[in-house]
């Protein structure tokens, strides 16, 4: 039977946005999620099971916006372009402050706000499905096949040049019998391609990657195997390069980047301008370090002690610390933390972990006697958990930066500088006042 859409389904007034990017409504005691709706509409939705579709708004959100993208709420990726990129940042800004706040933190200072801009993103981690006829390259879905990625607004256009060639290199791979994935990195020497594809590459299929490579003038393309996650190189034509202030690094396939460049060089900012005044022997220590994004940038503070648990990512590390203020060490932090008495020495500690969140490092890092710590956040749930230990210790917020890095998706970092200092506390909040007055002259 066909729905009246002004007069059918329930009314609703949506009061928030979840975290996976719907709006969210109250209906009989229950919390509803309306895909496609926006805090301070009211909305008519059709519910069915646990199933509920927007079938008409009432009173729209001043912030809705035409989504600019044909495969917008297909692609499985942005799940935001419907609210205005302003809007997309106050809301990330209120899930840090609500994580901050759920951890103890309250009374916040006002933080700095980055947002990247379309078409930046140098780091994909796509699916390559092979179909009657070729190959789909899309994003991979929670349920279902990856959607052609025919248009996007956030890849950037060298990238998203190389997906017409790809399917045609892909559709000829005897090795892609079903689906594979690809992750594609942007670097400073050029793309950075690795693939896996459900069977063993064959030597005709090594012969077309390199060509393929040559082609378009790829430094390197390897191939992860799906069983035994072994990542071998099929083509190497160039040097690989990635620069972290004055230092060249050589990442290894695959490895974590910051999203975008700029958003790279705002974390970044914010992790240094975070540290306290240190003369140039003073010690920082960096704890999950990847390649090396905060570490060379760290370095010319003060001498950087820098670990990370994944070993590929680590002799990248080692491999450009020399002559610089840098030693790299592999650690596991969740197996290993660093203990109070391993952090005697440091002046400053400085921690951007995984998704998941720093773990146990977090109650030893709290019990030590550093007074300055910077968490780089990627998780505003794992932020809660790792920073009330830090609360707990009578650290404070001195400041903090939000950066928006993953344009129109849920996803939002964020850069929180907490000190004890007491003086360095009271001269942050002068200087913050003195500010203040000069605005209101
Ligand atoms: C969010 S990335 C940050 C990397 C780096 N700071 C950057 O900006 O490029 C998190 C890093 O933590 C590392 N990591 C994850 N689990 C770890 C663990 N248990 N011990 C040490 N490092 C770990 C990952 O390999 C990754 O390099």
């Amino acid at each position: 039977m066909s729905i009246n859409p002004e007069t059918g389904g329930f009314p609703l007034r949506i009061e928030g946005i979840g975290s996976s990017g719907d709006g969210i409504a109250h209906h009989d005691d229950q919390t509803v999620f309306v895909p496609g709706a926006l805090p301070g509409e009211d909305v008519r939705v059709r519910m069915s099971g646990r199933d509920v579709e927007l079938i008409h708004i009432e009173k729209p959100s001043p912030d809705r916006v035409a989504p600019p993208c044909s495969l917008f709420g297909k692609c499985g990726g942005c799940s935001l372009q419907h609210l205005s990129l302003p809007a997309v940042l106050d809301w990330k800004t209120s899930r840090v402050v609500h994580a901050l706040n759920d951890a103890g933190f309250e009374d916040l200072p006002d933080p700095l706000r980055f947002q990247t801009v379309p078409y930046t993103r140098r780091r994909m981690d796509f699916a390559v499905q092979r179909v009657p006829g070729g190959v789909v390259i899309g994003l991979h879905q929670r349920n279902g096949d990856p959607v052609d990625m025919t248009e996007c607004h956030v890849l950037h256009p060298d990238l998203f040049a190389l997906l017409t060639p790809l399917r045609e290199v892909l559709s000829s791979l005897g090795s892609l019998t079903g689906r594979g994935s690809m992750i594609v990195n942007l670097l400073d020497s050029g793309p950075d391609l690795t693939f896996s594809t459900p069977a063993q590459l064959t030597s005709v299929d090594r012969t077309k990657l390199a060509a393929f490579a040559k082609a378009h003038g790829i430094p390197r393309i390897s191939w992860q195997d799906p069983k035994s996650g072994g990542i071998e190189t099929v083509a190497h034509s160039a040097a690989i390069r990635l620069r972290f202030a004055d230092a060249d690094t050589a990442p290894p396939p695959a490895a974590f980047l910051q999203a975008t460049k700029d958003a790279e060089q705002a974390i970044s900012a914010a992790v240094v301008g975070g540290i306290p005044p240190l003369n140039r022997k003073d010690i920082i220590v960096e704890l999950f370090a990847g390649c090396g994004t905060l570490t060379f940038p760290l370095a010319e503070k003060g001498r950087v002690l820098a670990y990370e648990g994944n070993e590929t990512a680590t002799a990248t590390l080692k491999a450009a610390s020399g002559g610089r203020r840098v030693d790299a060490y592999g650690r596991d932090l969740g197996r290993q933390p660093l203990l109070p008495q391993d952090l005697k020495t440091a002046r400053a500690v400085v921690l951007d972990p995984p998704y998941i969140g720093a773990g146990p490092q977090m109650v030893p890092l709290a019990r030590s006697a550093v007074k300055d710590i910077v968490y780089v956040s990627c998780n505003p749930g794992a932020l809660v958990k790792d920073t009330r230990a830090l609360k707990a210790a009578g650290y404070s917020v001195l400041s903090w930066t939000v950066v928006d890095q993953f344009l129109w998706s849920t996803e939002v970092e964020a850069v929180v500088v907490f000190t004890r200092d007491a003086k360095r506390l009271k001269r942050e909040s002068s200087r913050r006042s003195r500010i203040d007055l000069s605005h209101s002259d």
